[in-house]
């Protein structure tokens, strides 16, 4: 497995690196409840940053707090070359793991930051679905590394995209605010509209591995802004998470079909190959 993030070496800036408190002030005091919460609506007026993963008060916006920080799973080598997932021992340079040998993805590489639990779960919910955008910057620093890994001079960065209806509902693509957020970083080129959705598809979440792959099966299309520029195009897919694959590889499929060189994925979190059966079986 990836080693644990211990590693302070890799502390981005929006890691708070002196937390305000240990605990929630307030849940340390000993006075009545009502007073705590008055209290605490108080104190979140005079400093209204808190770590989006535990709400422990921090000193910037949108950054986690140190403890936080350190639970959550970066992916380090040794990790399978094609899929990005981490091997339990280092089987030499560009190793696959068996899951890469059995079945290999119909993209070229998928390179993701963290392990999908704990922390990581919890920052994605937030981003995703309780609208806290401001976590955009945040997760694409930590996918920094993992993009200049796949990066070439002439990519092009392109998100997984939402359909217009959902995307009327959440009023923003998660996926390409992490697009936007990374190509402006390393000065790549991104192309927010490169996909789009040709029908509504159900939420993967909650799906089985067969019924992800059927929900997607013919759902994107080259967007025709993109497709006079796709051929032999070096593109760059990028999603929040990697569950199953079955997004990114029928983007992937899509793309290759059209005439792209190349299609890596950069994702900000994958799920443990040991645990997706926890979210798709
Ligand atoms: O690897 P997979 O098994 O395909 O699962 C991962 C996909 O599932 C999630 O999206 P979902 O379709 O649930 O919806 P949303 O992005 O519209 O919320 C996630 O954002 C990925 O796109």
């Amino acid at each position: 497995m990836g080693d644990k993030l211990s590693s302070l070496e890799w502390l981005p800036d929006t890691v708070d690196r002196a937390p305000l408190t240990s605990a929630p002030l307030t849940a340390r005091l000993a006075f009545p409840r009502r007073f705590k919460q008055g209290l605490q609506l108080l104190l979140n007026a005079v400093f209204p940053h808190s770590c989006p993963v535990c709400d422990e008060l921090v000193q910037s916006d949108g950054g986690v707090c140190l403890s936080c920080w350190q639970t959550l799973e970066l992916i380090s080598a040794p990790y399978c070359e094609r899929l990005g997932i981490p091997l339990h021992y280092e089987l030499g340079p560009n190793a696959w793991s068996a899951a890469a040998l059995v079945n290999p993805p119909d993209y070229d590489r998928a390179r993701a930051s963290v392990l999908y639990n704990g922390p990581a779960k919890e920052l994605v919910k937030r981003f995703k679905f309780y609208g806290e955008i401001r976590l955009s910057k945040l997760l694409a620093v930590c996918m920094l590394n993992a993009a200049t890994e796949l990066l070439q001079s002439d990519s092009i960065l392109i998100p997984v995209p939402l359909h217009t209806a959902r995307l009327r509902e959440r009023t923003y693509n998660q996926s390409a605010l992490l697009a936007r957020e990374v190509g402006t970083r390393l000065d790549c080129q991104f192309i927010l509209n490169g996909l789009f959705r040709t029908r509504r598809t159900n939420q993967q979440v909650g799906l089985k591995r067969d019924a992800r792959t059927a929900n997607v099966r013919g759902a994107f299309a080259v967007s025709d802004d993109f497709l006079p520029n796709v051929s032999g195009a070096n593109v760059v897919l990028v999603d929040d998470v990697l569950t199953t694959g079955a997004t990114v590889e029928e983007c992937a499929r899509v793309l290759k079909a059209a005439g792209a060189a190349r299609v890596d994925v950069l994702v900000f979190a994958l799920v443990d190959p040991d645990k997706v059966s926890e979210y798709s079986d």
